[in-house]
């Protein structure tokens, strides 16, 4: 068997957990979706070890009735403020939840402006993402290709693993073409064994396909996620699953300190590169810590 599948609609993604959904939106909405987000969306920067990554974004997510917002920590110089659901995103959500059965309260929306725009090799990280849910990827405009592969650590060792000229055995990957109007389903077990991200891609325009031209090749994509941990309206309080406080009886101060924040770091990075990463032990006590730098070399979002 080849280590390397393309895969699509209808197929067991990764460990199984996920899966690609074509035709999510209504075709009213699927055809105007993308150029009413380019105009409606509030696009921003985002610093990563003190560079900008290579595509815009922007957050929204649910407001609570008191102000509170839900809050998704990962590692980036400052997280882009969220701003509430503008109409088309919420119209998005709902097709979204739909198909997903749990609500999503937050979307991380990302603009791939060219084939040169591309998200590194990642896990997201779980810390605020509630569990047994689901993160999903919907896609707008041209086509790009997700790659899935395997976490080193979850290779099963080569037969003769002790001989040090024994090549390291291939780590299987996935690769999800993910067209216009689908919407890739990503369970949290596929996320903690695997990596994923979308590679530049540098071929000549001639080259590529009408779907992978749509839109004049730019890409929009919209990730939601269930979230369990919130800030108060003032962002001065933090409580939920991530949080030391886990209800909003309990929240407690945000935390600005060095130390707080370098110790999540360091479970974000056990979190990218461990395939049974253990989320009670690295974030089970809770962190209210919301803005860090990060010390590892690779980008993780
Ligand atoms: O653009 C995409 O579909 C992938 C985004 C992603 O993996 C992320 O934001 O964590
Ligand atoms: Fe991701």
């Amino acid at each position: 068997m080849s280590h390397s599948q393309t895969l699509g609609a209808g197929d067991k993604l990764g460990t199984g957990d996920s899966y690609l959904t074509l035709d999510i939106l209504p075709p009213e909405l699927a055809a105007h979706a993308f150029d009413r987000l380019r105009d409606e969306v509030k696009w921003d920067v985002m610093h990563h070890r003190g560079g900008e990554v290579p595509r815009l974004v922007a957050v929204e997510g649910l407001v609570g009735d008191d102000g509170s917002i839900p809050i998704y920590r990962h590692p980036a110089d400052e997280s882009p403020p969220l701003h509430p659901f503008s109409p088309t995103v919420d119209e998005i959500r709902k097709a979204v939840e739909k198909v997903l059965q749990h609500p999503v309260n937050h979307v991380l929306i990302q603009l791939y402006r060219t084939g040169q725009d591309y998200i590194s090799e990642h896990s997201d990280k779980t810390i605020d993402v509630v569990h047994g849910s689901y993160i999903v990827n919907v896609s707008l405009g041209a086509q790009r290709t997700m790659t899935l592969r395997m976490k080193r650590d979850g290779v099963p060792a080569a037969a003769d693993s002790a001989n040090p000229d024994t090549p390291p055995p291939p780590r299987t990957t996935q690769r999800i073409p993910l067209p216009h109007n689908s919407m890739f389903v990503m369970g949290l077990e596929t996320n903690a064994k695997w990596m994923h991200g979308i590679k530049q891609d540098n071929r000549f325009i001639t080259l590529k396909s009408p779907a992978e031209m749509f839109q004049a090749g730019e890409r929009i994509s919209l990730t939601f996620r269930r979230i369990g941990t919130f800030l108060s309206a003032d962002q001065s309080l933090i409580w939920g699953q991530g949080a030391t406080g886990k209800t909003r009886e309990t929240a407690r101060p945000v935390v600005h300190g060095v130390k707080e924040s370098e110790s999540l770091v360091i479970a974000f990075g056990a979190e990218n590169h461990q395939s049974d990463f253990a989320w009670d032990e690295h974030y089970g006590m809770g962190f209210d810590v919301v803005n860090f730098k990060t010390k590892d070399d690779e980008e993780q979002q």
